[in-house]
């Protein structure tokens, strides 16, 4: 017998969708002509046909084909050529006629375009003469011609330079050339018809009126730290890749001019050449962001909160909150955390205003805290640091209120205290973190971190990160390190002989990580990173124990000699106007 037909490709993922809306809409319809509205709406052929083409290209984005050739067009006419010798069978006719069709050549000519990304514009190079100049109070700005195949967006990226200049181009600056040609002497009638006749790109060069105002009003320089990647090529909004600056997490940007909503203007410390480029604004990624996290939603999955709300004992292992929520915590800390996310309350990190600080030798070392999901390592750290060097690192004492045992000194493994006087200290927020853990107190103070700063080391601490505020000060300029868990393959891999304690009554309390420990891990490090990201200074993976502590030690000294270090600019502003300066809103989310 022959062989059964292959079976059918599933229907498409949206149009399937809008059938079975329609299906299940009619018992919820009062009025007929509601239905028969919807009806004829949902289920129009055109709507149809936009989605398959729209599922489609998903499919294909994802794929993310790469063009075989960039020259389809003149490819297709030799081929053509050729034909005509090859005696005039049908296929062969119909392949001639079908090759001069105009949509058909149309078609390859939009290929080969997009294959040869001949839409973008290329900026014309920076003329020689103003490497000589005086870079700050010289401008260059050029206005370039797109070369978009398709008609009906040619000439966007030259509106959108049209649309920049509004910020680049300002009421009393000074234009002295245009396209090379020196306009000095000249009347502004004689200008005009240099700019009438100026074919293609139009590049002038201008002494901004605002460079020398500042030069008199010494206006202060805004820079911010940058808190995601951000790599043009990847971004297929961007006006014009030339005209980007690219920047990794953790860079800092002296920011040029945020007159645009969408593209600021900024140029990276680290280059020499310090020229200025568009990056996104604060408004442009947080809105992508937005767009993104639907997704997230759709994540059908186990979830942790950000730092349990049960408080844990600190000072003891952090290992005790591993597997101490009861299931039914957990399905309450999700949907805490799915309605966070739902409204929104969370801003993603975008920047963040910094000014540069630099150490005096009189200052105190600057503290360090280390923050990540439970069992990632961030103890296992902390004591290589305090080993490796001991008269430099040290660590907070804790207070608690249990019993002294034999072998325990005060001051040395806990201050001891009664419950009365711990309860004073929280009362007068003497705790960075505190909690109860089987009846008794136990508590990180503030003083703890006083002590151990006083005495010239740099201090380690390690709490959750909601905490991190208590010491977000200039009083404790904190480095904040946030120790990320590597992939599930490699946690696998890396912890298969590491022991952690857990405090799951059943079980026994010193056991090995679990497939869940690891999840939970991972989950609760997107977490901490999607709420706490901000405050991050520096993520190290720990998959390697020994390459993560050589990271982290290699960046605390690094940080530690640096000749400036960028602090955020908030720590130091003391009046409350100086903080609502232009870039208030960006120290709103801290
Ligand atoms: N990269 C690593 N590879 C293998 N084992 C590791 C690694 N990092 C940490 N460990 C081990 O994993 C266990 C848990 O680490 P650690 O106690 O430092 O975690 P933690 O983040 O402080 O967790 P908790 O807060 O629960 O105490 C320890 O036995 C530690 O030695």
């Amino acid at each position: 017998p022959p062989p059964p037909p292959p079976p059918l490709p599933p229907p498409l993922g949206v149009c399937r969708l809008l059938s079975s809306v329609m299906s299940g809409t009619e018992s919820h319809t009062d009025r007929e002509e509601d239905y028969r509205f919807l009806h004829s709406m949902l289920m129009e052929k055109k709507l149809h046909l936009l989605f398959k083409i729209h599922e489609r290209l998903k499919r294909f984005e994802k794929r993310s084909p790469i063009p075989v050739q960039e020259h389809a067009a003149s490819l297709a006419s030799d081929l053509a050529e050729e034909l005509m010798y090859q005696g005039w069978r049908d296929e062969v006719k119909e392949l001639v006629a079908l090759f001069s069709k105009p949509h058909f050549k149309g078609l390859l000519s939009v290929h080969d375009a997009v294959a040869q990304r001949d839409f973008e514009p290329t900026l014309p190079p920076v003329p020689d003469d103003v490497l000589e100049e005086d870079e700050d109070s010289v401008k260059i700005v050029s206005l370039v011609k797109t070369k978009e195949p398709l008609r009906r967006t040619c000439g966007s990226v030259f509106r959108v330079y049209f649309q920049h200049s509004e910020g680049l181009i300002h009421e009393g600056d000074e234009l002295k050339e245009v396209n090379g040609i020196s306009l000095e002497h000249r009347k502004p009638k004689e200008i005009l018809p240099l700019l009438a006749c100026s074919q293609g790109d139009i590049t002038f060069k201008i002494i901004p009126a605002s460079s020398k105002e500042e030069m008199s009003s010494n206006k202060k320089k805004l820079f911010v730290r940058a808190l995601f990647d951000y790599d043009p090529n990847e971004d297929p909004t961007v006006p014009c890749k030339d005209a980007t600056v690219s920047f990794k997490r953790g860079d800092v940007l002296q920011i040029v001019s945020m007159e645009d909503d969408t593209w600021w203007q900024a140029c990276h410390l680290a280059d020499s050449s310090n020229r200025a480029g568009l990056i996104p604004s604060q408004q442009l990624h947080e809105r992508r962001v937005a767009l993104q996290r639907p997704k997230a939603l759709f994540k059908p999955q186990r979830v942790k909160p950000p730092g349990l709300s049960i408080p844990f004992p600190a000072g003891l292992r952090r290992s005790f909150r591993l597997g101490r929520k009861s299931s039914r915590a957990r399905e309450a800390a999700r949907s805490r955390r799915w309605s966070a996310g739902v409204h929104g309350s969370l801003r993603p990190p975008t920047y963040i205003e910094v000014i540069p600080y630099r150490r005096d030798s009189k200052d105190r070392q600057r503290l360090v805290v280390l923050v990540g999901p439970s069992g990632v390592g961030v103890n296992e750290l902390k004591r290589r640091l305090l080993i490796s060097d001991p008269d430099r690192y040290g660590v907070t004492v804790p207070h608690t209120t249990r019993e002294k045992r034999r072998q325990e000194n005060e001051g040395m493994d806990y201050h001891f205290v009664s419950i009365h006087m711990f309860e004073e200290d929280i009362l007068n927020h003497r705790f960075i973190e505190y909690g109860r853990f089987r009846g008794h107190y136990y508590g990180t103070s503030l003083d703890s971190v006083h002590r151990v700063m006083a005495e010239g080391k740099v201090c380690i601490l390690d709490v959750h990160p909601s905490k991190i505020k208590h010491v977000y000060t200039s009083e404790f300029k904190p480095y904040v390190v946030f120790v990320k868990p590597p992939r599930i393959e490699e946690l696998r891999l890396t912890r298969r002989r590491a022991k952690f304690i857990s405090d799951e009554e059943d079980t026994n309390p010193v056991r090995i990580f679990s497939e869940e420990d690891f999840e939970d891990m991972i989950e609760l490090a997107e977490t901490m990173e999607n709420h706490y990201g901000h405050l991050f200074d520096k993520v190290i993976v720990n998959g390697d124990v020994a390459l993560a502590f050589r990271e982290l030690k290699a960046e605390l000294e690094k940080t530690e000699e640096a000749e400036v270090q960028w602090i955020p600019a908030e720590w130091i502003r003391t009046s409350p106007t100086a903080a609502r300066r232009s870039f208030s809103h960006l120290t709103g989310w801290i």
